[in-house]
């Protein structure tokens, strides 16, 4: 297994925000990690990522784990958190420039790949040489996916990859993430966003109370395509909700 999680609990004081958990993601697939808001979804992928301690379990990437080789997990992880932090100061080209000699890339491989990154994603080309304290929220957000990417990481992990996209850019990451699971990588992601999780979407995780209520192929979850994502997600969440009772008031 590529990304093997067994185990995994964590609690802030008294809430048990996971539960337990147990998760193994492949190459090939992308698991898109659904649930409702505060439920632990940036918790999970944080603890993956070494930004959060777990209270227990393990997490393993390729067979290597945090405690004996947190370089080599690392250096197989690209990254996207939740609340993008960049270096605003930089522009985005300085940016970049800096994560590739953080990873070490030799120079002109580094060109080249911000070169193919920032063709791909910013038509607007004049933005790059301007700092990123004056960017839009998804300037930024290309930012930081170019940058998550720029090492070929093996596994990509994206908190909300597509929130503050314009459609354009959200296609053109569809697009790139197909291709990268298709190029055999693991990829998780995070995400409210349920069309483009269609689009994605490999296997599909539900989290709720600390456990996940659904993990497994999107297939199955869709029931074959019977019921589109959000359709099946909301049956499994909400079975019972009727929103015309409730909301009575408001239409007299
Ligand atoms: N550092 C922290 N200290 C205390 N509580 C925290 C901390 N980080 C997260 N929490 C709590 O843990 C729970 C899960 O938060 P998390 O951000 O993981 O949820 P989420 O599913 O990503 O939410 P959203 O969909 O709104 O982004 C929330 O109740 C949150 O308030």
């Amino acid at each position: 297994m590529s990304i093997e999680i067994s185990g995994l609990s964590k609690a802030f004081g008294k809430k048990h925000v996971l539960k337990d958990l147990d998760v193994t993601i492949d190459t090939g697939q992308c698991y898109c990690l659904l649930g409702k808001n505060g439920v632990g979804k940036s918790t999970f992928l944080n603890c993956i990522l070494d930004l959060i301690q777990p209270d227990a379990g393990t997490i393993s990437l390729f067979d290597k784990t945090y405690m004996l080789d947190p370089i080599a997990v690392k250096q197989n992880l690209g990254a996207l958190c939740e609340d993008n932090p960049l270096i605003e100061e930089f522009t985005g080209l300085e940016y970049l420039n800096f994560v590739s000699r953080l990873y070490r890339l030799a120079p002109e491989e580094a060109a080249q790949r911000i070169a193919s990154l920032t063709n791909y994603f910013f038509t607007d080309r004049e933005s790059l040489h301007k700092n990123i304290a004056g960017y839009s929220t998804g300037m930024k957000k290309k930012v930081g996916i170019a940058a998550a990417i720029l090492h070929k990481p093996q596994a990509l992990i994206l908190d909300e990859p597509f929130t503050g996209l314009d459609p354009i850019a959200a296609q053109l990451l569809v697009n790139l993430i197909r291709s990268y699971r298709n190029a055999n990588r693991v990829i998780l992601i995070s995400s409210h966003d349920l069309n483009y999780v269609e689009k994605v979407a490999t296997h599909i995780g539900v989290l709720n109370d600390g456990q996940l209520m659904y993990n497994g192929s999107v297939q199955e979850f869709t029931m074959n395509g019977a019921n589109l994502i959000d359709q099946a997600l909301f049956q499994l969440l909400l079975p019972h909700h009727n929103a015309e009772t409730n909301m009575d008031w408001m239409l007299t």
